[in-house]
């Protein structure tokens, strides 16, 4: 074999398998990560008006490709521009590219065939100048389509995370976390590989096809026939292997995912593990998964093995082929060696851009499905939406709170949670919920704060219907404190400010002296400015508890739900929360959500609600006035 025919295998090699191995196995190692994440999701009804958000989660719907871009394409404004440039840059390149080899054909003719060195330079650096440009065009190209793809998908992920933000907590009830994790990442990218840079991808992959078949046309119109040929058997190739490619990956993603759960699960609950000596079971569970994902990856490597082989094999053909013609064509006198090796090298362009196209509708068709994912949440209604012409109330308001003839039942359910539940306080006031587990205290919390709307009845704050009011007004009146407060894992000082974003250092300080914490964050490392931990675990119980205190009496509500606060606290540290929580309560209407009836004074009055257990019975089964006065604990 000739050199130059060797140089032509080994350029159309290198350029092949740049352009078709990497992206088949980027690829499909994308897509069916996003397939093997795919989830039970919300079927929106036929009238598009879309699922409330308390439905459990059924499948994702199918979405036309042509959809995906009706409703995603209007994020793409601001970074149109960018895609468009990132087309322009790529089309120059390509432009240089076809220009170049030309170059090459006649270097080989003019200079080389001929051994005339005075003919090289010119073309030389002509030839040097379109790399140059070549080069930094598809820089440019490329760095303006990952911006603009990235801007798209800052805007889209914000977008969707705004949205999960209206549903109610109820949705999440009924979903997997990793699995939104999931719609917010993977899909949300797969989104963009169709509808940001898969558009670009798209339109300078056909317009390299055109330039490069136009090329050899233009060189040798019969000759590029017969080649053209073979282009079939590259798109054949790509097919089979990118479906079982996505078979193996998705394989390869479902133990991924197996193996990343068994992993989170044991760290999380490191402290189980260890109190229970399950260690080795751990290791155990985790090298079970560890081993199906080695078995996927193999497969996935002796795919992307034997795929080099396989279209070398064509590719050679190809060569056979083309040298064949060639020598005939030369011979005939209708082609120069240097024409014959700047088709060769058109050639080795063209074949991975025809395999790039049908990679192509591959991604675009399974990005399609992740869209879907997406699509699903934002159709997703909020369970509980603002009346249109809501009227904030006074703010703050006097706290004033009337539950009338309450009943709820539970989106689902057939057995009501309330009935007839009834009662005032007025501004100031403690009310004290109690009654057995599952009897629906919390459930009123949740109706309270509007995460739901009662069945029957009505809630009123000052006289005026809570669903009357927007719900930001609403809540802005309300402070829960819950057994299990939720702390961020930044500072001490960004947990208490979170009541009440934008609070200066002082009233920090004197929310949290206020919540008897003041003189324990003196003892921490960097006092205010101390890291408390994922969750606040770097702290005690108790301390978490006041830490919550002092962010509830900087929020500063008037109205305060108390949801069993010293649940999971001993006496001691029990004790020392009762000052601060009547610093909390003093001036505020509250309901004291309790099982621990010590903490009832005298004067406070009292709900009791019934069970599921009072069967035929209303749920609410007594509602006792111990008195009237309004008291602190
Ligand atoms: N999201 C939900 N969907 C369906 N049913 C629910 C939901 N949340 C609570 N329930 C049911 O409603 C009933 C009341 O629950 P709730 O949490 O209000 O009880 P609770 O009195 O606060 O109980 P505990 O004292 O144990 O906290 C329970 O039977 C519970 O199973």
């Amino acid at each position: 074999m000739s050199s130059s025919s060797l140089r032509l295998r080994r350029l159309g090699r290198r350029l092949g398998r740049r352009l078709v191995v990497v992206t088949s196995s980027n690829e499909s190692r994308r897509v069916t990560r996003r397939l093997s994440l795919t989830a039970p999701a919300a079927l929106p009804p036929p009238d598009g008006s879309g699922p409330a958000d308390a439905s459990p989660p059924p499948v994702a719907p199918v979405v036309s490709i042509r959809d995906t871009f009706r409703r995603f394409w209007p994020y793409t404004r601001g970074v149109r521009r960018l895609f468009a440039a990132g087309v322009l840059l790529a089309i120059v390149a390509a432009l240089c590219e076809v220009g170049a080899i030309w170059l090459f054909g006649f270097i080989t003719d003019e200079v080389l065939s001929r051994q005339n060195l005075g003919a090289f330079w010119t073309p030389a650096l002509i030839w040097l100048g379109l790399v140059v440009v070549a080069g930094a065009a598809s820089f440019t190209g490329a760095y303006a389509t990952a911006l603009g793809g990235e801007r798209f998908l800052l805007r889209l992920r914000g977008e969707v995370f705004s949205h999960l933000q209206t549903l109610t907590p109820d949705f999440f009830d009924n979903r997997r976390l990793g699995d939104l994790m999931a719609r917010l990442t993977d899909d949300i990218e797969a989104i963009e590989e169709l509808v940001g840079s898969g558009v670009v991808r798209l339109l300078t992959t056909v317009a390299s096809v055109i330039f490069f078949a136009g090329a050899a046309f233009y060189i040798r119109w019969d000759l590029a026939l017969v080649t053209f040929a073979m282009v079939p058997a590259f798109l054949i190739v790509s097919k089979v292997f990118a479906s079982r490619f996505r078979r193996v990956a998705a394989r390869e993603r479902l133990s991924n995912g197996a193996m990343n759960s068994v992993i989170e699960e044991g760290l999380a609950n490191q402290s189980l593990v260890q109190a229970y000596n399950r260690q080795e079971t751990e290791a155990r569970r985790l090298h079970a998964e560890g081993h199906t994902w080695l078995l996927a990856n193999v497969a996935q490597a002796r795919l992307s093995a034997l795929y080099g082989p396989v279209v070398q094999v064509i590719e050679t053909v190809c060569l056979l082929v083309i040298m064949g013609f060639g020598a005939w064509e030369i011979a005939s006198g209708r082609l120069t060696i240097g024409g014959l090796l700047a088709f060769a090298a058109y050639l080795a362009y063209l074949y991975p851009a025809v395999q790039n196209l049908g990679q192509i509708a591959l991604t675009v068709s399974e990005a399609a499905a992740g869209s879907d994912r997406v699509i699903e949440i934002l159709r997703t209604r909020p369970a509980v939406t603002d009346r249109d012409g809501a009227v904030p109330t006074a703010a703050p308001s006097r706290g004033r709170i009337d539950f009338e003839e309450v009943g709820f039942t539970y989106p689902g359910r057939t057995v009501p949670t309330l009935r007839n539940l009834s009662f005032s306080a007025e501004p100031g006031e403690l009310v004290v919920c109690t009654g057995p587990s599952g009897a629906g205290k919390s459930t009123l919390t949740k109706l309270l704060l509007r995460f739901y709307d009662p069945t029957v009845g009505r809630i009123l704050l000052d006289g005026v219907d809570i669903r009357d009011l927007p719900r930001r007004s609403l809540r802005d009146n309300i402070t829960i404190l819950q057994q299990e407060n939720l702390l961020f894992s930044g500072t001490v000082r960004d947990n208490i400010a979170y009541g009440r974003p934008g609070s200066g250092m002082d009233d920090i300080v004197r929310a949290a002296v206020l919540a008897d914490v003041h003189d324990f964050i003196g003892t921490l490392p960097q006092g205010y400015d101390t890291p408390i931990g994922q969750r606040g675990r770097l702290i005690s119980g108790g301390q978490r508890q006041r830490v919550a205190i002092a962010r509830a009496i900087l929020r500063d509500a008037p109205v305060l739900v108390l949801d069993e606060p010293m649940t999971g606290l001993d006496a001691r540290t029990a004790a020392r929360i009762m000052e601060p929580l009547r610093r909390l309560m003093s001036g505020r209407t509250t309901i004291l959500i309790t099982h621990d009836l010590r903490l009832i004074p005298e004067a406070a009055h009292t709900i009791v609600l019934g069970t599921a257990r009072d069967a035929g019975r209303p749920r609410i089964s007594l509602f006792r006035r111990r008195g009237t006065a309004a008291r602190p604990l």
